[in-house]
């Protein structure tokens, strides 16, 4: 058991989904998983171990926001030897050719969380990205099952509610395609510790054009998402 998550060791497969929200995590356990089994409910940050095509799989609740995901990503590399992480996640778009249900997978992770800027002293402005190999895993098992998906940059932001729309415009005039909240520090603290890490992202809404999924636009799509990351994690086992 580490400080934030309650599995003993080996309860934690060495791939790992991790979307923001537990109960998305309960939901891909109980609609996806063979076998799942819930190993952590510390917090209410729900945990399951289960199988995907016959490989060993967990999907782990890692909060709203950097320092969230950050605790997450940090115990299951150190504490549990996870060797991949996954972020499946809802984000904002910007970018005008996207739509609502789109899939994204964020190649690099530009943030206005001063995390890095605090690792780095202020000397560097670090790039997190995407481990090439779990990027292009992604797009080929999207391109197999039909599911076109966007590979660009984003942004991940402290806030979800922002008064800054001129940033936010600047932002997408220099090619961020869409707004979530923990890319980065996932990207980050996983080249730390020298494991491997991808955010796919599902559209959930339309920053610029005041859009929102229902909620059954919202299964469907991030069913989508759900299966490519799946598939991207066992890729290779
Ligand atoms: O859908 P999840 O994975 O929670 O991700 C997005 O949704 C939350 C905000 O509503 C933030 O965590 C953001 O990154
Ligand atoms: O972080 C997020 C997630 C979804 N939509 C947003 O606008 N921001």
């Amino acid at each position: 058991m580490s400080v934030h998550i309650g599995g003993k060791p080996g309860d934690i497969a060495e791939r790992v989904l991790l979307p923001g929200d537990p109960m998305r995590a309960k939901w891909i356990a109980e609609t996806f998983l063979e076998d799942a089994v819930c190993y952590t409910q510390v917090r209410g940050m729900l945990g399951f171990t289960g199988t995907w095509k016959g490989e060993r799989v967990s999907v782990q609740g890692s909060g709203m926001g950097m320092p969230s995901a950050s605790i997450y990503t940090h115990e299951l590399i150190n504490e549990y030897g996870v060797k991949s992480v996954i972020r499946i996640g809802s984000c904002g778009a910007l970018a005008d050719d996207l739509n609502l249900g789109d899939v994204i997978a964020a190649i690099g992770s530009s943030t206005d969380s001063n995390m890095n800027r605090y690792r780095f002293e202020g000397v560097v402005d670090y790039a997190p990205v995407a481990d090439f190999g779990l990027l292009r895993t992604a797009v080929e098992k999207g391109e197999a099952a039909g599911i076109p998906i966007r590979v660009g940059q984003i942004l991940a932001a402290d806030t979800f509610y922002n008064d800054r729309p001129d940033i936010t415009d600047r932002l997408a005039d220099y090619g961020i395609l869409a707004v979530e909240m923990e890319s980065a520090a996932i990207y980050t603290i996983a080249a730390r510790y020298k494991a491997k890490a991808l955010t796919i992202l599902t559209v959930s809404d339309h920053i610029k054009r005041g859009e929102a999924m229902d909620s059954a636009q919202r299964e469907q799509g991030f069913s989508n998402m759900v299966k490519i990351g799946l598939d991207t994690a066992i890729a290779g086992a």
